[in-house]
């Protein structure tokens, strides 16, 4: 078998198209999404991700506005700045970049972002809104994984799902995202044993673990699909996944590649959840009932 490549970068371009005719209809009606990136110290990395943000949010006319701090900024004035975008009612979305320096709790600004304006989903309260199957805001990088199975008509019902990874970012909100579309979840890391036998029975198998090339073709069951959520900088600076893409690519049923597959999503679920935040902020200056 020889794997279908799951597109990410075209997905993400008509999920684009759709946005922009709804920033459209948004303008018309005096509102435009905006979303503030709160961007602290210089990683090269993170500065990527951001002017990638930011390129999107144009095409579609999402206004954006980058907040860039020095590494050596203190909890509390970080915490002033995202208290600052919370109480502005022209700002419909605020994301902080992680990873965050040391002398900062990450965890305390997290909580510290108005659930209705956390675009990232990453707030207790949307987290616990997910896992109980009424979902307010989503963390993209699962959210933009989930519209691959959508647009292939990839089925999740019954099937055996397994995540490599239990970060709070990808691997535990992925779990709850396909329970909650009826598939059998297994949560796998660090600590598990025998781990291959596992992912050997996974229908689907999302790899989120953070090491390059971890899961081989004799890891996946032949006819999976395989997502690859990994962002792994090789020895020569090329940009590899947490897949050994060349061999699963002869197991798999789909795959999505490094880069151009789930990368290009997460930016596109990033830009929707945008909107999605200003079209809720328009009901309500209408006097309709809101159900989102
Ligand atoms: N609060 C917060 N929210 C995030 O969503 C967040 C974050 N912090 N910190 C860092 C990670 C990583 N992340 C990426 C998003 C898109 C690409 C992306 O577009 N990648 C492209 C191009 C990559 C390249 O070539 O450099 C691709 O995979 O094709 C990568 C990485 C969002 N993150």
């Amino acid at each position: 078998m020889v794997a279908k490549l799951l597109d990410g970068k075209k997905l993400a371009m008509e999920i684009r198209t759709h946005l922009k005719q709804r920033v459209q209809e948004l303008k018309q009606k005096g509102v435009t999404p905006k979303l503030v990136v709160i961007l602290v110290g210089n990683d090269s990395a993170s500065r990527i991700y951001v002017r990638n943000k930011h390129r999107a949010a144009q095409k579609i006319g999402i206004e954006t506005k980058d907040i860039e701090l020095p590494q050596e900024i203190t909890e509390n004035e970080l915490l002033a700045y995202v208290k600052k975008y919370n109480e502005d009612d022209s700002v419909h979305g605020i994301l902080v970049q992680l990873p965050l320096p040391a002398q900062i709790n990450a965890e305390k600004i997290t909580h510290a972002i108005a659930p209705a304006k956390d675009v990232d989903g990453f707030h207790p309260v949307n987290i616990g809104h997910l896992f109980m199957n009424d979902p307010h805001a989503l963390p993209c990088t699962p959210h933009g994984i989930m519209q691959f199975f959508k647009k292939y008509n990839i089925s999740l019902m019954g099937k055996h799902a397994v995540i490599v990874g239990r970060s709070n970012i990808v691997g535990r909100p992925m779990a709850a995202m396909m329970l909650n579309n009826d598939a059998t979840v297994t949560i796998t890391h660090s600590k598990t044993k025998n781990l291959s036998e596992l992912t050997r029975q996974a229908d689907i198998l999302i790899a989120a673990i953070g090491q390059a090339e971890f899961i081989k073709k004799t890891d996946v069951k032949p006819g999976a699909v395989v997502i690859d959520v990994g962002m792994n900088r090789n020895d020569k600076g090329k940009l590899v996944g947490d897949v050994d893409q060349k061999e699963v690519a002869e197991v798999a049923s789909y795959l999505t590649p490094v880069p151009g597959g789930v990368g290009p999503m997460t930016i596109a679920m990033l830009m929707e959840q945008t909107v999605k935040f200003a079209e809720r902020g328009v009901q309500n200056v209408d006097g309709e009932v809101s159900n989102g």
